[in-house]
């Protein structure tokens, strides 16, 4: 029987929701992966255990205060240890790396991805912010290198698995489903006191404290986007959002011909994780399957933009083009830090995003230097509204 070659991952963020389940895809196919890098910011704990466990090359510790501990425990298995952030950007450009899994969280996620690409390393990316951030800038480099982005986000790996052999047929529209989130349904009144242990109670997945708190606001929708956007290489006008609380439909592509396109199954990342991974081909697993009789109603409403603002001012951001959905993100990023810290309210999360969005300088072409500009700005603007 011929040998498959390994494919040799980096993991960015492999603490997190998604590098975590990306290990378990890893675990489960040890003929077809080899950990390469795996990098955490601050819990080094699991670091080392991820690292004992998969054994890779080398690993990255953004905290540099946690060097050390990680050193000592890692030094002696002959894995290379780096601490910082200039770390992750010089990590990503080891020759023996096949693939770079973006599953850090935020903006961190935008410079290591850019050395990756242009180092030519394909990149299954769930770091959405980097799209939503410079998805001109990373879409222009990656025809540029020739490199593939691959989408591990569940609504665009979905529109992904529906364009697998129709890449030569144009998209009429996509239709991006969301969950609605916690406060589905909810009005203005109610959503004035909520805290952010009920924002934080998804009703479908189990993420990250930051992503989750988007979803509670529909940013994440707003953010998929404009992710989608990028990766697609869609008008704004092209892109739709239905909101289907069962989160089973991942999402839908209509063709020219009228002819819908969609993708289901029940809620797991790993399933789009291993597709990013193993891309053309799909591999047998034992995830649970869905099944209708479960599941009698699949629904749809309209999503409410008056009350959850955040998906009109991502479209408005979109609309604007330039460095205004970095606006949008860098404000976001620290309304949901300063909302998970009880220091404002929710609500108060899309006031800092829409005054940011007025007050912050706009740049109609931005280069990279642009973009790292906007974000320091931004978060300066949105502290001082908040203060
Ligand atoms: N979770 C999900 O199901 C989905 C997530 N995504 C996207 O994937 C990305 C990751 O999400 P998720 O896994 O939920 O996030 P988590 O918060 O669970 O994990 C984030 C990871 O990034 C690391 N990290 C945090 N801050 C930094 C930083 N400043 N520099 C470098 N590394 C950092 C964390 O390290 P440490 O643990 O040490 O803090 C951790 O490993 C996000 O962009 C999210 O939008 C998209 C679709 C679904
Ligand atoms: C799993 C995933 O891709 C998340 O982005 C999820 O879609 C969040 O759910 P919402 O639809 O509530 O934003
Ligand atoms: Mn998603």
């Amino acid at each position: 029987m011929e040998e498959i070659k390994k494919k040799h991952i980096a993991i960015l963020g492999s603490t997190g929701s998604i590098g975590t389940q990306a290990l378990e895809v890893i675990q489960a196919n040890p003929d077809r992966f080899q950990v390469e890098v795996l990098t955490a910011q601050n819990n080094c704990d699991l670091l080392i255990e991820q690292a004992v466990t998969f054994k890779p090359n080398a690993v990255v510790i953004g905290n540099e205060n946690h060097y050390d501990k990680v050193f000592d425990a890692l030094d002696r298995l002959d894995i290379k240890v780096y601490a910082g952030e200039n770390a992750l950007s010089s990590v990503v450009q080891m020759d023996s790396i096949d693939l770079v899994l973006t599953a850090l969280v935020g903006y961190a996620g935008l410079r290591p991805t850019i050395k990756a690409i242009e180092s030519g390393k394909p990149i299954a990316l769930a770091n959405k912010e980097t799209l939503v951030v410079a998805g001109e800038l990373i879409t222009a480099l990656a025809e540029e290198y020739g490199v593939n982005i691959y989408p591990v986000d569940s609504e665009h790996s979905a529109i992904f698995q529906c364009l697998v052999g129709e890449f030569h047929n144009p998209i009429e529209k996509i239709i991006l489903t969301a969950s609605g989130g916690p406060f589905r349904g909810k009005d203005t009144n109610f959503l004035k006191t909520v805290t952010k242990e009920q924002a934080l109670k998804h009703p479908n997945w189990d993420m990250g404290a930051k992503i989750t708190i988007d979803s509670a606001s529909l940013m994440n929708k707003g953010l998929e986007v404009i992710e989608a956007k990028w990766l697609f290489n869609l008008k704004q006008e092209q892109i739709e959002v239905i909101v289907h609380p069962q989160s089973i439909i991942h999402s839908i592509v209509q063709f020219e011909d009228g002819s819908m396109k969609a993708q289901m199954g029940l809620p797991d990342m790993k399933l789009p994780i291993q597709f990013a991974m193993t891309y053309p081909e799909r591999i047998k697993t034992d995830f649970p399957r869905f099944d209708f009789l479960n599941y009698p109603a699949l629904t749809f409403e309209q999503a409410d933009t008056k009350t959850f603002r955040n998906l009109a001012l991502a479209y408005e951001a979109l609309k604007q083009g330039g460095n205004m959905a970095c606006i949008l993100n860098a404000a976001n990023e620290v309304a949901v830090e300063k909302f998970l810290k009880d220091e404002i309210s929710f609500l108060g999360m899309s006031d800092v995003v829409e005054a940011c969005m007025q007050k912050v300088s706009f740049v109609k072409k931005p280069t990279y230097e642009d973009y790292v500009f906007t974000d320091e700005e931004t978060r300066k603007i949105a502290f001082e509204h908040i203060i």
